[in-house]
């Protein structure tokens, strides 16, 4: 019976499609919604159609790359033609079904099959251009008496699974943004990226544990927190200020976390955004899972919202001498003049309305300087967590000498562990005496080394602090010197004025007597 159904599908389809290649469009459109009706009678199955682009900005569409992704891990055992797309550093090959391919998958016992279609556009005029290419789509079918369980749950569940294996494959990336003059023209980009692969992890960051595992979890719970923020009513991000000196793992914190959490990173330089508007274009381009990074905030934007270009004084000394840095210099200057984003500006950014855009977004600020800083800028709600980064203590000594040493215990540690409690190194100063500079360079030696140079730091700090005392004395002595000879001339100016007085009283009196 089932096979006299197939062949009497089979044949109304084949006069379906004689149909339409050769009667007349009127005729076609009259009978056409009728021979739909009637084929969808006899028609057993249920078909869904995923297109990958929709609506009108042709944004494409989530729901087809996770369908793509699901249909990758199963059709590579199932389907004939596969295509290869190459993934992750560029060694992996993730395959992918082809054009007009077909596959089944099975769900709790349900058949179904999927098929991926491509529409391709008839073009008969010639034109320079490329051809545009096809619309693509993937179908589903399946019988009509699992209608319920497909609409219900089958698809949850492919793109959950399709969302869990693009995760899984993703290279992150970290980008940069272009100025605005490069966002015009064919290809034009807000972002440049390059592949994300900074090795940073918590692991080898040198801090002291209880502070790292804090920011960990810190980190983690964010990431798992869609539901609560939502609870809350508060658009799902987190602000972080990073600040320290020179040197003490800042860039290499935001590495770790980017690592951590798989999110990208936008390393957004400030004194290239010309103003507010670009700066929301800018951020508006951004994708959730990503960190948001504006690294020395302090030197990007002042208080009052004028620019100022980084590393400006170095620049300053450099300028005089060298014509092609003197001409860079006055073209920054002009474009700063025009620049004009502002703390207000910024502020919205953290905070606005459309910050909350897709959602899932770390907000990084790094300084050298705190204390520099608009407490609006830094103030809790905004930079959600504050973490200081600082000189090197024993228990970042420790990570630093099991990283570049594979060193965890040694003799020398306590004399190690006195000086770092009585000297201020960086994580960056230590680490650079710990790296063996060459192959007869052993462990004991490199700690050794460390010794000398910490020896010395120390010694250098003393000999500084004894200056500034010497300095603060002599200043303290000059002040006391002046206090005497300063109250002797007031003594002197207080009789005079009593003089003048005493004479003018004199006079006016001759002048009454006068009178
Ligand atoms: N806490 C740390 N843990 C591990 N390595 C560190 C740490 N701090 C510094 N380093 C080492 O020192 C180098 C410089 O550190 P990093 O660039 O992270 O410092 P920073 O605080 O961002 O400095 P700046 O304020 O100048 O930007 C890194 O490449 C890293 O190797
Ligand atoms: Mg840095």
């Amino acid at each position: 019976m089932w096979t006299h159904l197939g062949s009497a599908i089979a044949g109304l389809m084949f006069a379906w499609a004689i149909f339409q290649q050769y009667f007349p469009h009127q005729i076609r459109d009259h009978f056409s919604r009728y021979g739909q009706k009637l084929l969808g009678l006899v028609y057993p199955y249920l078909q869904i159609t995923f297109h990958e682009y929709t609506g009108e900005r042709l944004k494409r569409s989530e729901v087809y790359s996770a369908i793509q992704n699901y249909l990758s891990a199963n059709s590579s055992t199932n389907a004939k033609k596969l295509k290869a797309d190459v993934v992750k550093d560029n060694h992996s090959v993730v395959l992918t079904m082809d054009d007009h391919e077909e596959v089944t998958d099975d769900f709790n016992g349900i058949k179904i099959w999927w098929s991926s279609n491509k529409i391709t556009p008839q073009t008969q005029t010639f034109s320079f251009y490329p051809a545009p290419e096809g619309k693509r789509y993937f179908k589903l079918t399946v019988h009509r008496r699992h209608r319920d369980v497909i609409t219900n749950s089958y698809i949850d569940h492919v793109i959950k699974k399709g969302k869990e294996i693009a995760v899984k494959n993703r290279q992150r990336k970290l980008y940069t943004n272009n100025t605005s003059d490069q966002w015009y023209g064919w290809k034009a980009t807000k972002w440049s990226h390059v592949m994300f692969e900074h090795p940073a992890s918590f692991d080898t960051l040198a801090m002291a544990t209880k502070e790292k595992e804090g920011i960990k979890k810190d980190l983690k719970k964010f990431s798992q927190s869609k539901d609560y923020y939502a609870k809350i009513g508060k658009p799902w991000k987190r602000g972080y200020l990073l600040y320290g000196p020179p040197g003490t793992g800042k860039s290499t914190m935001i590495a770790a976390m980017a690592n951590l959490l798989n999110y990208d990173v936008y390393d957004l330089e400030l004194t290239t955004v010309k103003d507010n508007s670009e700066l929301r274009k800018l951020l508006i381009e951004t994708t959730s899972k990503s960190m948001i990074v504006i690294e020395d905030i302090d030197c990007s934007l002042d208080l009052t919202g004028q620019r100022k270009p980084k590393k400006e004084k170095e620049e300053d000394e450099e300028e005089g001498k060298d014509p092609i840095s003197k001409k860079k210099k006055e073209e920054e200057a002009e474009r700063n003049k025009s620049s004009k984003v502002t703390l207000s500006g910024l502020l919205n950014f953290i905070d606005g309305i459309w910050s909350a855009c897709g959602g899932e977004r770390i907000i990084v600020f790094t300084t050298n300087y705190v204390e520099k800083l608009d407490p609006a800028l830094i103030r809790r709600g905004r930079m959600d967590k504050h973490i200081e980064m600082s000189y090197c203590c024993f228990e970042a000594f420790k990570v630093l000498a099991k990283n570049y040493l594979d060193i965890e215990s040694h003799q020398l540690f306590a004399t190690i562990q006195n000086l770092l409690e009585e000297t201020k190194m960086t994580p960056a100063d230590i680490a650079e005496n710990l790296m063996p500079k060459s192959d007869d360079e052993d462990g004991e030696t490199c700690l050794k080394k460390l010794i000398a140079a910490l020896e010395e730091t120390k010694e250098e700090e003393a000999r500084k602090k004894s200056e500034e005392e010497a300095k603060l004395k002599s200043e303290q002595e000059a002040k006391e010197q002046e206090q005497p000879a300063k109250e002797d001339e007031k003594v002197k100016d207080n009789d005079t004025s009593k003089e003048i007085k005493e004479n003018d009283l004199i006079s006016n009196g001759k002048e009454n007597n006068s009178i």
